[in-house]
């Protein structure tokens, strides 16, 4: 009798992963569908497409389903037993819509479990090239919604957020005002989580509160659609989103099509999807007082705060494990697609290298300080490459491992200075707990640690939005008998010291970190003046 076990899937913007683990939260299984490679015929770039205009980034939906076939058959052929499988859970990159097609219920209840599910599928989806949370072409939508509510502040107060181009409302107005026809025609809109939940559900799955809330819509008090933000995004939205859940449900079981095509048990539950930076809060086991930080496509560091004060910047998230609770979360867009663009240009494409620069560089870069935006930067809103030496001259150019580190020096403390400025304090017993893929890269770690002045933790996997998938997988099975999350895995790993502060490291920074802030409201895009 195969022990049983609990998948956790991350569609996340460059991959498809999933991770198995078994009763005692090892993990028996890893695999993943890479787009861009894996799915060619896609021809995206990190998994995405950036439109001419520079503002529109979308993402294909059928290579999002094809990967699903694609990572199963590897699965089934690598010999997996579904039928071991309890419960399922999942995460999507947050604020991505898919634009399901009036009719399209039907198809989904009834695919043949004889075809891979992209064929079934390839007529659903009313936009077949779905906005995702790199797009920045919706300021006009977003100033309208902030109007129609009483303001950024009071849309903050209300959503968590002020209005972002990437979330979902200002997406679904920009799409109801451009293509009224396509809306017209559209009778459900998923986030990326709930349309991946969907998949697996065999018919329409919920938005999750935690997602839901990244999507300037839904009142994160009292867990409801604002009715003032549907109306001024879209008519007859709230029947297209359907009604909101507590992120630990149960949605039910797999829909047949998983047990006839690759088996797995008809008792199979499926809980309830939700964001990417959500399930990596599970994933990482997050408590109070820790600062986590993923370092994924997009950089975002986010905690877990009981009494959250909605500010105008940053986002202020329903708490994925405890719906009491709430997730501060800042992103920042130029992670490690930036990362990649400065490895290429200053270390040959090479992580080694790159590291040999920066272990080569003095902490402080002797004063040089840079700011890396190859796309419109979210957190501040900045685009652009500003170089600034040690006497606050710009300069057009620095030698490579100078580079390197000022680009690392100032992703870091432009988080603690966010982090500072959305009220979080920086303490003697902050613990950092650092996720995605360069949170294997020691040399990258000790610059988080030094900048934070706080000791840097990580776990076994860098696929922490799997993981936490997974974990919620286990916990909606008993979510109901008020289990908590942390009850779920206390026997998991602990979080790993990677490293500590290099003695002097708060006495080094602290200088640079105020001549950084100073500068960077240098470099904030403001469209009218002359560029810098
Ligand atoms: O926009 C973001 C969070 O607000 C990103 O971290 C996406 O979730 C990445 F998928």
């Amino acid at each position: 009798m195969a022990s049983p076990c609990y998948l956790g899937w991350d569609f996340s913007t460059q991959q498809l992963k999933v991770i198995a683990i078994d009763e005692q939260l090892r993990v028996i299984y890893e695999d993943n569908v890479h787009f861009d490679k894996d799915l060619p015929e896609f021809k995206t770039q990190g998994g995405v497409y950036i439109h001419s205009d520079r503002l529109t980034v979308t993402s294909p939906v059928l290579m999002w389903v094809k990967a699903l076939d694609m990572i199963l058959e590897k699965m089934k052929s690598s010999g997996f037993n579904f039928s071991q499988v309890r419960a399922l859970s999942g995460a999507g990159q947050q604020h991505g819509s898919v634009y399901w097609k009036k009719g399209s219920i039907q198809i989904l209840k009834n695919v043949s479990s004889e075809l891979p599910l992209h064929q079934s599928l390839k007529g659903c989806f009313s936009v077949s090239n779905s906005p995702i949370w790199m797009d920045s072409s919706t300021a006009s939508q977003c100033n309208a919604l902030e109007e129609a509510v009483g303001g950024a502040q009071h849309l903050a107060s209300i959503t968590g957020s002020r209005a972002y181009e990437r979330f979902t409302g200002n997406q679904i107005a920009k799409i109801y005002s451009q293509n009224p026809e396509v809306y017209k025609q559209t009778e459900r809109i998923s986030l990326v989580s709930s349309f991946a939940a969907s998949l697996f559900l065999g018919t329409y799955a919920p938005i999750d509160y935690s997602d839901g809330s990244g999507m300037n819509l839904l009142q994160i008090w009292e867990k409801v659609w604002s009715k003032s933000c549907l109306d001024a995004c879209a008519p007859g939205l709230e029947e297209r989103l359907g009604c909101p859940v507590p992120s630990h449900s149960v949605l039910g079981t797999i829909s047949p099509y998983y047990s006839q095509r690759y088996g797995f048990s008809p008792d199979c539950k499926i809980v309830a999807f939700t964001g990417d930076n959500p399930a990596s809060l599970a994933g990482m086991r997050l408590q109070e007082g820790d600062i986590a930080i993923s370092l994924g496509t997009s950089d975002t560091l986010f905690l877990w705060i009981q009494e959250p004060t909605p500010a105008l910047e940053g986002h202020i998230l329903c708490n994925p494990v405890d719906s009491q609770t709430y997730m501060a979360l800042l992103c920042f867009k130029n992670g490690s697609l930036m990362r990649e663009r400065i490895r290429g240009d200053c270390a040959s494409g090479s992580w080694d290298e790159f590291s040999k620069a920066l272990s080569s560089t003095v902490a402080g870069n002797n004063g040089n300080l840079g700011f890396y935006f190859d796309v419109m930067e979210i957190t501040p809103e900045a685009v652009g490459i500003h170089r600034f030496n040690r006497d606050n001259q710009k300069v057009s150019g620095f030698p490579k491992e100078v580079e390197i580190r000022a680009l690392i020096e100032g992703q870091f403390m432009a988080k603690r200075i966010h982090a500072e400025k959305l009220g979080y304090k920086v303490l003697p017993r902050t613990r950092i707990l650092a996720t995605g893929g360069a949170s294997h890269n020691k040399t990258i770690l000790q610059v988080l640690s030094d900048v934070f002045n706080a000791p840097v933790y990580t776990i076994d996997t860098a696929n922490s939005a799997c993981l936490g998938s997974a974990y919620r997988a286990i916990h909606g099975l008993v979510a109901e008998r008020n289990v908590s999350l942390a009850d779920v895995v206390k026997s998991a790993p602990e979080p790993r010291l990677a490293v500590t502060p290099t003695a002097g490291a708060e006495e080094l920074y602290r200088p640079l970190l105020k001549r950084y802030a100073e500068l960077e409201q240098k470099v904030i895009y403001n469209p009218t003046s002359s560029c810098l």
